[in-house]
């Protein structure tokens, strides 16, 4: 379940390539995200002044908002080595330790989705990220003995789409923590002019506004969006990003304006049309659209609820007002999008 649309905000192994074409190398190049940006200027060269590594540090966000690549960049500006692992991989502590015994003075070790390291792993990085040693279990049983080993200096980055998972004890080691918000269409702007110079890709203004309105607050969307209506002003038109081949390419992908795609779409025009703006409990509005629940409730559902056009309430999922209007309907004038919307049912068969 992962949802592999254009508006997608998951990366598809074919379009790695193309992200590392245009991903921001240096902290100066990274687009947006003012606080973040300053805070972690300050760490680093706090750190870089007094000769020592920076603080651990931890990314948190919604995927493809720039967590890797500011572990990147971190390592980029501080001139250090990086290694790049992730949770999932690392199934046995000892996979583990011969990493971070392998670690150069000062590298930075990035651990990409740290929510899914396995426990033993886990109790195993506390006490590297403290006191920069581990204790590597030889043997099993009573014969069992520990053998501490000692790790260079490092620092830590981890990644996560789901703060919320991480331990206690895992969030408290980690000295600084950023959470990463979506872009505003302006900063989605300033990022898609930056992309189209790399790419060599004359843009206009008003390409780059049609484009970063449909890109759901998410870089890697609106470069991915870019990528798309680049290839349909070559194919299609003379080759510019401009306001119409925007429109007209991101038509053929079934983009809309606020970059709802096909299924988000059908979801809302189910909730509207066919249960009346709801509520709806979330299976049953999954299966008048023909998708698995969780689909619905992972893929459509956040950036629906995002938008503002669709609310999650006790009862279930209910179109908003906005939610009306964006299908170009007129909302029930009781606000009963809101409130409650069972009254009607009965009232139908009075
Ligand atoms: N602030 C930014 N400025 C410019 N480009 C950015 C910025 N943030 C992200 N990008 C672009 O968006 C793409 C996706 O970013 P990145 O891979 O860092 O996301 P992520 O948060 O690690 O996502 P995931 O959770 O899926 O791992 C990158 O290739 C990069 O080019
Ligand atoms: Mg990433």
């Amino acid at each position: 379940m992962t949802g592999d649309g254009v508006v997608s905000p998951y990366v598809g192994d074919e379009e790695l390539d193309a992200e590392a074409s245009v991903r921001p190398r240096r902290l100066a190049e990274f687009i947006a995200q003012h606080r973040v940006r300053d805070q972690l200027e300050l760490l680093l060269k706090g750190a870089m002044g007094r000769g020592t590594p920076p603080d651990h540090i931890l990314l948190s966000g919604p995927p493809g908002l720039g967590k890797t690549t500011l572990a990147n960049i971190v390592a980029a500006e501080l001139g250090t080595g990086i290694r790049t692992t992730s949770g999932p991989v690392i199934e046995r502590s000892g996979d583990l330790a011969a990493i971070l015994t392998s670690l150069g003075p000062g590298d930075v070790l990035f651990i990409d989705e740290i929510h899914r390291i396995a426990k033993p792993a886990e109790e195993l990085l506390y006490s590297a990220m403290e006191d920069f040693r581990v204790d590597v279990v030889v043997g099993k049983g009573p014969g069992a003995t520990a053998i501490p080993l000692d790790v260079e200096p490092f620092t830590l980055v981890g990644a996560t789409t789901r703060a919320g998972l991480l331990s206690g004890p895992m969030r408290d080691r980690f000295g600084f923590v950023a959470h990463l918000d979506f872009y505003s269409p302006a900063d989605l702007d300033a990022l898609l002019h930056r992309s189209a110079r790399i790419l060599g890709v004359p843009i206009t203004p008003e390409g780059a506004v049609e484009i970063a309105g449909r890109s759901r607050g998410t870089p890697r969307i609106a470069n991915r969006l870019l990528r798309r209506v680049r290839d349909y002003a070559e194919v299609r038109a003379d080759g510019v990003v401009n306001e119409q081949t925007a429109q007209a390419a991101l038509a053929v992908y079934d983009v809309d304006e606020l970059g709802l795609d096909r299924l988000d779409r059908a979801v809302l025009r189910a909730l509207i049309e066919s249960f009346r703006g709801g509520p709806v409990g979330l299976s049953t509005l999954a299966v008048a659209v023909g998708e698995q629940a969780d689909t619905v409730e992972e893929v459509c559902e956040p950036f629906l609820v995002r938008a503002g056009l669709l609310a999650r309430t006790p009862r279930g999922r209910v179109a908003t007002d906005a939610g009306w209007r964006h299908l170009g309907r007129t909302p029930p004038a009781d606000g009963r999008g809101l409130v409650a919307g069972q009254p009607e049912l009965f009232a139908r068969d009075a």
